[in-house]
């Protein structure tokens, strides 16, 4: 098969999966599966702008109470002549029609005396006197965003801003499109998992990579299983009912999808009754990759065990299917390659590449057993059969927190 129609097969085996009602943090990275509406207005009530003193009518004014953000309402009219010491965001008191930030009021005599107060300032004026602009420093109930507002559509990405809007809406959770779940199965008698490998023995390279890409692509990695070699172990943890196997989930297989006598990954599938999708892709590195189906509706991607071949096939399969469910997949980038290549006659290249400002760079290092290139690179070239020389399609790569 070759590598675009396999990319594409990959993403329409996806499928719709229902849309998940989810804590608001947890909705980060998602698409809304229906418009985020206004539960509250904002601001909630009529609030003060500035802190100061809210006020009626023409100065000076009679300091008559004070309400902190938080605190009790004034709880009376304020009347012609009367003001209220106000911190910003707390309720305006009904009557009140402005309020004159403090830098913008002076202490005023009592009417009549001559003579400023002394004590406590219970009198205040602004500077000219008169009356303050009507309105003014005083936020309506509703002025930033009214109730029952659609303020965002029904697809758009939850970000860190739309969580924060949310949250000021009065929102716990978000409805948005969920996350495939994806179950690692590491294989192979050879790789160990930390220190450093013995001769003959391999640091799995592609467990590390897979939570990251997973997540990045709108995924979760719900485990990761180590399995030794041979068709029994695999085939209890592909087996019906085994976690990781139902409808919504994709068990990542790593390094069992070759031809050699410890690559049983076909053999189970067919044991099992799945439905093979793809079985091998025209595509270096990574074309001993595999998609099926389970009959309990999950799906198996097989990833060779090569890492930088892993990390290719994952790029092929695995992501365009994750995306697909969660509505993340990103526009088509095109490049011209600053730098040569070498093409295959009837496979696509997955070439390791920096975008620059001359076009995509390859970076080198990109031999399927070792993840340098990859690690160097911010895209994968696409590079087709028999290629010469136009624009290429450049594979995005996540570049970490
Ligand atoms: N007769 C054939 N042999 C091979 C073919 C073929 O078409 N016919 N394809 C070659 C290619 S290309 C690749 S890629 C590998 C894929 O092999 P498998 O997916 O079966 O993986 P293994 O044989 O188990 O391992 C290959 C290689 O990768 C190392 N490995 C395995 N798992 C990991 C891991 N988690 N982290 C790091 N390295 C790992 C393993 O030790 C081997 O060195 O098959 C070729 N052979
Ligand atoms: O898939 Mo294998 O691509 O070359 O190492």
């Amino acid at each position: 098969m070759s590598w675009a129609a396999a990319r594409a097969l990959a993403a329409r085996s996806a499928g719709r999966l229902e849309p998940a009602r989810v804590p608001l943090q947890d909705a980060l990275g998602r698409r809304l599966t229906a418009p985020l509406t206004a539960l509250v207005p904002v601001p909630g009530v009529d609030v003060a702008a500035m802190d100061g003193y809210a006020v009626a009518g023409r100065g000076p004014w009679l300091v008559v109470g004070g309400v902190l953000a938080g605190g009790a309402p004034y709880a009376d009219v304020l009347r012609a002549g009367e003001a209220v010491e106000i911190a910003t965001g707390a309720p305006a008191p009904a009557g009140a029609e402005a309020v004159l930030p403090y830098e913008h009021t002076v202490a005023a005599p009592p009417p009549g005396s001559g003579e400023a107060g002394r004590g406590p300032v219970t009198w205040v004026d602004r500077p000219g006197g008169g009356a303050a602009e009507t309105g003014r420093h005083i936020r309506r109930r509703g002025e930033d965003i009214a109730e029952d507002a659609v303020v965002l559509g029904a697809g758009a990405m939850v970000t860190p801003a739309v969580l924060g809007l949310a949250a000021s809406l009065g929102h716990d959770t978000l409805l948005v499109r969920p996350r495939m779940r994806v179950t690692v199965l590491v294989t192979g008698d050879e790789v160990v998992h930390e220190g450093l490998p013995a001769p003959g023995r391999v640091r799995d390279a592609i467990g590390p990579f897979l939570p990251g890409l997973v997540e990045w692509a709108g995924g979760r990695v719900a485990g990761e299983t180590r399995l030794p070699d041979g068709p029994g172990p695999l085939r209890a943890a592909l087996a019906e009912g085994a976690p990781g196997t139902g409808a919504g989930d994709v068990a990542v297989v790593c390094g069992a999808s070759s031809k050699g006598p410890a690559d049983h990954l076909r053999g189970v599938l067919a044991g099992l009754g799945a439905e093979l999708l793809v079985d091998g892709v025209a595509v270096r590195p990574g074309h001993p990759q595999m998609l099926a189906r389970l009959p309990g509706g999950g799906l198996v991607v097989g990833l060779p065990g090569n890492p930088f071949a892993a990390f290719a096939a994952a790029l092929t399969l695995l992501v365009p299917l994750v995306r697909e469910a969660a509505g993340t997949a990103p526009g088509r980038e095109t490049s011209a390659l600053a730098g040569p290549v070498r093409v295959h006659p009837r496979d696509t290249r997955l070439v390791p590449v920096r975008r620059s400002g001359r076009g995509a760079v390859p970076v080198g290092h990109d031999r399927p057993g070792s993840l340098w290139g990859a690690a160097l690179a911010d895209a994968l070239a696409v590079v087709p059969p028999g290629w010469s020389g136009e624009q290429v399609e450049l594979i995005e790569l996540p570049l970490g927190g």
